[in-house]
């Protein structure tokens, strides 16, 4: 047979170095479970559940009925002729109707390329969103709707790092989104400790101590990104530590990138409030003119959970205007968002409102999954922190837990036997033994010598006794089976 042309030698060396644990060996070995379950064969269990992502659909949660129904019309324009009128209102509400017809009239058709940088209309109303939220005016003009917060993140990250003495701090532990970006730009990640024992808490000694470091080395660290609430840590940040962390970019000269994708994922509403990076940047006064940051919002997260539409977006701040008109160009190469997406971006920063003959259906929906997020991570804390030499911290935000695990020197040894890092090897465990798939510590980074992994809180209801019984008995297994 003739010689590939392009292997695993000689393609991209920085591709080849990329990894991105959420969808690793383990979720590979989860599908193949599935495969095997689906043929019929027997397992040690029925069903796989995979805890490895936050994907909330894929666990059977109900999207919002009234942003199906708009996307839904938005397909079909002809629902929405006046012929069809008596049809169409048996089917939809007025809203969804009224909404539809106005995305239409700012869109034309869902199947049409839309402006590179996303549709005027709904980058107005993310910019009013905003607005709204922080109390500070945004500008449509410095907003991207993107193909998912991630889309926006490598492009921004693609823009910044200049060459391979370029660093980005990421803290550790990080969604790995951030470390597979910057191993694709051959870029230098610099490393930051959240602090496990104060709840995941990030002090600016840490920051300055990461990029004192970084500098020594001849990095140029040029941004920093913070992850708020932390995936996969679930901390929220208080708003005297984000006025810190918005001084230490400002006298360091970073780039503040705030991923804020869980925003409305906030268990402690009253303690753990969200506040955005924009506003307490806004609202540190004139000092702060011209300080550069970029924040990133998706629709794959919240009470949404419309993962695979791929929307989201993110705004630029104190950006020099060509920056602006060179993420533009990149954002045109790609030609636009798809469309469907970026009508979740509407619906997600425009809900139905109090008044709206939608509005009690969408609240009740929505409180509904929240109260329920919020009950479910309490559960599993509570079933991880039962676990012998298992602690774990409660989630503010997010939507995981990441318990460390403390385990016998025998399965530390098995570990390293099967050349598997020890949460590797646990999980791996886990997920043989009980269908059940997890992300191990490693793929996040984690301070050396200790181990952990990541789990949502995400399968439902009715299966979370027999999920918790089932990790509850497997921990205990794996300790007796490795005790020293
Ligand atoms: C912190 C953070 N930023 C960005 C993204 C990307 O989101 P988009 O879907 O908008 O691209 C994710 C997705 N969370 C991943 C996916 O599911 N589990 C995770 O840890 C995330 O957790």
């Amino acid at each position: 047979m003739l010689a590939k042309i392009v292997h695993s030698k000689n393609m991209n060396a920085n591709i080849r170095k990329a990894e991105y644990a959420v969808r690793g060996e383990l979720a590979i070995r989860s599908e193949e479970l599935k495969n095997q379950l689906a043929k019929g064969e027997k397992l040690p269990f029925s069903r796989v559940v995979g805890c490895n992502i936050g994907n909330p659909q894929a666990l059977d949660q109900k999207p919002i009925t009234f942003f199906r129904q708009v996307a839904s019309l938005v397909e079909y324009p002809e629902l929405l002729k006046d012929e069809n009128a008596e049809v169409a209102s048996k089917l939809y509400p007025s809203d969804a109707i009224a909404r539809a017809k106005l995305l239409l009239k700012n869109i034309g058709s869902v199947g049409a390329y839309s402006h590179s940088q996303g549709i005027p209309h709904i980058r107005e109303n993310v910019a009013k969103f905003i607005s709204e939220r922080d109390g500070y005016p945004a500008d449509p003009s410095k907003i991207f709707l993107t193909q998912g917060a991630s889309a926006g993140v490598q492009l921004t990250l693609q823009m910044i790092v200049e060459n391979n003495k370029v660093g980005i701090m990421i803290p550790i532990p990080q969604y790995p989104l951030y470390t597979a970006t910057l191993a694709v730009l051959d870029a230098n990640p610099v490393p930051y400790y959240l602090d496990e024992s104060k709840g995941w808490g990030l002090t600016t000694r840490e920051l300055q101590r990461s990029y004192d470091e970084a500098a020594k080395l001849g990095v140029e660290t040029r941004a920093l990104v913070i992850i708020n609430p932390g995936n996969p840590t679930g901390q929220c940040l208080t708003i005297e530590n984000m006025r810190e962390i918005v001084e230490f970019c400002h006298k360091n000269r970073i780039i503040l990138l705030a991923d804020e994708v869980y925003q409305t994922n906030i268990y402690q509403p009253k303690d753990r409030p969200f506040h955005s990076f924009k506003k307490v940047l806004k609202s540190m006064g004139p000092k702060y003119e011209g300080f550069e940051m970029i924040s990133y919002h998706s629709i794959s997260k919240g009470m949404i959970g419309e993962c695979g539409r791929r929307g989201g977006y993110f705004e630029c701040e104190g950006l020099d205007e060509s920056i602006l008109e060179q993420i533009y160009k990149i954002s045109s190469i790609s030609l636009c968002p798809n469309v469907q997406g970026q009508i979740m971006v509407d619906l997600m920063v425009n809900p139905p409102k109090k008044g709206d003959p939608s509005y009690e259906q969408y609240k009740k929906e929505y409180d509904d999954i929240y109260y329920s997020l919020i009950k479910r991570a309490s559960i599993l804390e509570d079933t991880f922190n039962s676990l012998e030499g298992c602690t774990c911290n409660s989630a503010d935000g997010a939507m995981y837990l990441f318990p460390q695990i403390r385990l016998p020197k025998k399965a530390i040894e098995a570990a390293k036997a099967a050349g598997k890092e020890p949460d590797q090897f646990y999980c791996m465990a886990m997920l043989e033994s009980t269908g059940v798939c997890m992300v191990a510590g490693s793929g996040f980074g984690q301070v050396e010598g200790t181990a952990h992994f990541r789990s949502t809180f995400l399968p439902q209801p009715e299966l979370f006794d027999e999920f918790c019984s089932g990790i509850k008995n497997f921990h205990a297994d794996f300790m007796n089976k490795y005790r020293d």
